[in-house]
C-alpha cells in the first residue's frame, strides 16, 4: 500500500471511528443488543432533530414567529442536552421520553398553529416509527390512539387556519386516515423486526449453549470453561484437573457404551458435590476441569481429596455390569501472578505427577 493510500485509509477510519463513538455515546461492546440499537436510534433522532429544529427556530424568530420559533429552540436545546444525557448515563427509557413527549407536543402545536404558512401537519408522518421504535408495541399503540385523538380534536375544534388557508374540507379527514394507514404500516414493520430480534436472540443463545456444551455429559466443554474463567470478574480460583484411571479397560471389558455412562455418572457426581457458583467441565474424553472460588489452596486441596474418595466408594452399575473408578488429581492456583494458561498447565503436570506416582491420588504445589 501506497504513503497515500495508507493515510487515506488511516482518515476514513479515524472518521469512521468518531462517527460510531458519537452516535453509540462512547458505546463499544455489544453494538447489535436491542438496548444499544435503541441508543443509536435516540441519539441519531436528536442530532437529525438538532440539524432540522434549529435553523427553522432560527428563521421563524428572523420572521418574527416568536412562540414558533422559541418552540422549535426549545426542542433543539432539549435534544442537545439529551446527547451529552445519554452520553453520561447510557439510560435510553429516560433519553427516549427526551424525544418522543417533546415530539408529541411539537406535532399537536404545529398542526394547531400550521407552522409555516399552514404546512405543519406534513411533519406527524414521523411520529408512528419514533413512537413504536423507542416505547414498543403495546405502549406505543396506546400513545398514538391519544395522539390520534388530540389530532382529531385539534384539527376539527382549533384548526382555524384549515379554513382560513382555503385547504379543501376533505384534507382533515385524509390527514387522519392517513395518519392511521401510517400507524399502522409502522406497527407491521415494529412487530416483524421484534419477533425476527426474538427469535435472532433465542437462535443464538441455543447456539453458545450448543457450543460452550459437553453432548455427553451436558456439563461445559473446553471452549465453555475456558470463555468462563476468562470472563470470571474473580481474580483467584483453584483449578482441579481430573483424569479417571486405566479407563481403556472399562471401554475394553464392558463396551463403550458403559464407558460413556459412566462418564455421566461422574459428571452427575461433579454436579452435586460442586459448591453454587463452582463449575465443572469436561476438558477431554475422561479428563474433567473444576473451578472452585471462595476457597483457600488447603481446603481446595482437601475438596479434591473428599471428591476423590467419594467416587473411589462409588459403585457404577450398567446393565448387568458393576464396577468402580479411581481418579487422579492435579491440582494449582490461578492468581495475580499465575496466569490463567500457566494455572492449567501447571493442574496438568500434577496430574501427570499422580499418575506416575500410582493413580488415585491429588498432587498439588
Ligand atoms: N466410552 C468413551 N470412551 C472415551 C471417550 N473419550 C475418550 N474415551 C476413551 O478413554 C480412553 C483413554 O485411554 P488412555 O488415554 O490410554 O488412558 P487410561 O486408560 O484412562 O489410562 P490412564 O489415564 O493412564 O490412567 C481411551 O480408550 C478413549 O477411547 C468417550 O467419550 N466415551
Amino acid at each position: 500500500m501506497t504513503e497515500l493510500n495508507k493515510s487515506k485509509s488511516t482518515v476514513k477510519n479515524t472518521l469512521k471511528s468518531s462517527w460510531l463513538t458519537f452516535f453509540y455515546v462512547g458505546i463499544k461492546d455489544d453494538v447489535f443488543s436491542e438496548d444499544t440499537r435503541r441508543v443509536f436510534i435516540i441519539n441519531l433522532f436528536t442530532s437529525v432533530g438538532v440539524i432540522f429544529t434549529l435553523p427553522l427556530s432560527l428563521l421563524s424568530l428572523y420572521q418574527g414567529k416568536l412562540t414558533l420559533g422559541l418552540s422549535l429552540f426549545s426542542i433543539a436545546v432539549l435534544y442537545a442536552l439529551n446527547h451529552v444525557y445519554l452520553r453520561r448515563t447510557h439510560n435510553h427509557s429516560l433519553s427516549g421520553n427526551f424525544v418522543i413527549y417533546p415530539l408529541y407536543i411539537l406535532m399537536i402545536y404545529l398542526v394547531y398553529s400550521g407552522g409555516v404558512n399552514g404546512t405543519g401537519h406534513v411533519w406527524i408522518y414521523c411520529v408512528p416509527a419514533v413512537a413504536l421504535f423507542l416505547h414498543g408495541m403495546n405502549k406505543g399503540l396506546i400513545e398514538l390512539s391519544f395522539f390520534t385523538l388530540a389530532l382529531i380534536i385539534v384539527m376539527y375544534f382549533f384548526g382555524g387556519h384549515f379554513e382560513e388557508l382555503g385547504y379543501h374540507e376533505a384534507l382533515k379527514s385524509r390527514i387522519i386516515f392517513s395518519f392511521i394507514v401510517v400507524v399502522f404500516l409502522s406497527g407491521i414493520y415494529e412487530y416483524s423486526i421484534s419477533r425476527f430480534n426474538f427469535e435472532l436472540k433465542e437462535t443464538t443463545n441455543k447456539l453458545k449453549l450448543v457450543a460452550n456444551t459437553d453432548v455427553l455429559t451436558e456439563l461445559l466443554n473446553r471452549r465453555g470453561m475456558l470463555q468462563r474463567l476468562e470472563a470470571s470478574s474473580q481474580k483467584s480460583f483453584h483449578l482441579l484437573l481430573a483424569d479417571v484411571d486405566f479407563f481403556k479397560r472399562i471401554n475394553d471389558e464392558y463396551g463403550h457404551d458403559a464407558g460413556d455412562y459412566a462418564l455421566t455418572e461422574l459428571s452427575q457426581i461433579f454436579r452435586v458435590s460442586l459448591p453454587e457458583n463452582d463449575s465443572a467441565a469436561r476438558w477431554g474424553g475422561e479428563e474433567f476441569l473444576i473451578a472452585l472460588c471462595n476457597k483457600t489452596e488447603s481446603e481446595a486441596f482437601m475438596f479434591a481429596e473428599a471428591l476423590r474418595q467419594r467416587v473411589e466408594a462409588f459403585e457404577f452399575v450398567y446393565l448387568d455390569h458393576r464396577f468402580k473408578l479411581t481418579l487422579s488429581f492435579g491440582v494449582a492456583t490461578m492468581n495475580a501472578t499465575t496466569t490463567l494458561r500457566e494455572a492449567i498447565t501447571l493442574a496438568d503436570n500434577r496430574l501427570y505427577q499422580a499418575k506416575r506416582s500410582g493413580r488415585n491420588q491429588t498432587r498439588r504445589a
